[in-house]
């Protein structure tokens, strides 16, 4: 954490637009014209094609970016394994999916000196890392920079949401600051370093291993609402020219491998493509609900989705519980009870959410595997059934969801951790019968 990190983060500029085939050059001149791969690229540059996406997938689907660097990514000795920390991976084999609720308070302060990537903590996730399907579920908690190493995921993108502390991502395609209250993507294979903008930081992760992040189809909401594809924010090129030894630490199914390069590879000085990071300040989210009654489906509420091969059944959703308005007539506002194909993954980035009085706390989070009964704990409950109906604005939290269509294994140091919460049931003990004939 630096005083010179939090300047640079203030004077970030950025490129705008949701899957835009953007370019960028750091230094004018870089980026070649008319073609991608010249005889010789500009300025002694290496030309490289990043790809996340098979060669031959359809134009909406396909991305890849072009990246013009000071030595190609190739050049490096064998990358050997490392000790993986608590991080883990799809398959989930060392425990067993459990159908019960669980809920977690937030991770224990890390030891002095952790970086982000050494700060990585896996709580559960599903399908298989090396079939490109499924996710992963991680929390971070940091108190120190990564300094002369980057990290790349080869098995999925990371979807990071900030709880606490903001993040400097060094991208290979440039700057990202992301902060509480935003969430940033770092694409497949993309390799990043991230320096801290205040003394600690802690948040979530998803890992998803499946198809990229794409914004939902808006149906008869029409052209406009939910998240503004203008609203995601992408890095222009800044690149690193450092020649020391600089680790790269590569997550290949499931293990972490590393090679050490004689120089940065955060040395990238234009780019364009489609393959790339980006930024969202949630809070832009274009909240819809309903103006008549009953409480809508969070569906409502997907800022992305990772489609899987059957239409409409995500891989996994990103979904944001944000400031609203609450107006329904006649009608049990906060969340309903309710059992779910779905397995939803929960956190709390601040404040309170509508289904819970207490417990769900920020850097907390709460797993409802598929079919598992849930909804509004009892105080909700008896305060939601005998509330008047006026106009009510929910505006003191910002909760999220990880929502995937496979039930979600956590992991043995989730299953067993100090910090989960024995007796999470009891938040729905007391609900009394009130039928009468
Ligand atoms: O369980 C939860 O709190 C998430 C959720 C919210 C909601 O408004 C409706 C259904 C649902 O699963
Ligand atoms: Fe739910």
């Amino acid at each position: 954490m630096s005083e010179q990190a939090r300047k640079t983060a203030e004077a970030l500029e950025y490129l705008t637009g949701f899957g835009n085939e953007h370019s960028s050059e750091a230094v004018p001149g870089a980026l070649p014209i008319g073609r991608n791969s010249p005889q010789r690229a500009p300025l002694g540059l290496y030309a490289e094609q990043l790809s996340g996406s098979a060669f031959t997938e359809p134009r909406t689907h396909n991305r890849r970016s072009w990246l013009y660097r000071i030595r190609p990514s190739a050049a490096h000795p064998p990358f050997t394994r490392i000790d993986n920390g608590a991080l883990r991976s799809a398959p989930f084999t060392e425990s067993v999916a459990d159908p019960n609720r669980l809920r977690w308070n937030p991770l224990p302060d890390p030891a002095p000196g952790t970086d982000f990537l050494a700060g990585l903590w896996t709580l559960g996730g599903n399908g298989d890392a090396a079939q490109r399907a499924g996710m992963a579920i991680h929390l971070y908690a940091a108190n120190a920079d990564m300094t002369d190493r980057v990290f790349s995921d080869s098995d999925g993108e990371l979807l990071i949401v900030p709880e606490r502390g903001g993040l400097l991502l060094h991208t290979e395609l440039g700057l990202l600051a992301a902060r509480p209250g935003d969430m940033a993507l770092i694409p497949r294979g993309v390799r990043f370093r991230v320096e801290l903008l205040d003394a600690d930081a802690r948040g979530y992760i998803c890992e998803n291993y499946g198809q990229p992040f794409e914004l939902p189809n808006l149906g008869p909401i029409g052209a406009n609402g939910l998240a503004a594809a203008r609203d995601f924010q992408a890095p222009v090129a800044a690149y690193e020219d450092i020649e020391r030894p600089t680790e790269v630490i590569n997550k290949f199914c499931g293990n972490l491998w590393s090679a050490t390069y004689d120089h940065s590879p955060l040395d990238v000085v234009a780019w364009h493509g489609s393959h790339v990071p980006y930024v969202y300040d949630m809070r832009r989210f274009n909240v819809l609900g309903s103006i008549s009654y009953d409480h809508p489906d969070p569906s409502i509420f997907t800022v992305l989705t990772s489609p899987s091969d059957t239409p409409g059944l995500a891989g996994v959703d990103f979904v944001v519980f944000a400031p609203r308005w609450l107006v329904g007539e006649d009608t049990f506002r906060p969340p309903y009870f309710h059992r779910n194909v779905m397995s939803e993954y929960m956190g709390l980035i601040e404040g309170a959410y509508d289904a819970k009085a207490e417990g769900f706390v920020p850097g907390g989070g709460s797993l409802h595997n598929m079919m598992s009964a849930h909804g509004p704990d009892h105080e909700t409950f008896e305060r939601a059934s005998a509330a008047e109906l006026k106009p009510q604005k929910i505006d003191d939290g910002l909760a999220f969801m990880f929502e995937t269509r496979w039930p979600i294994t956590a992991t043995a140091q989730a299953a067993g951790a100090d910090h989960l919460q024995r007796g999470y049931d009891d938040v729905w003990q007391g609900l009394q019968r009130h039928f009468r004939a």
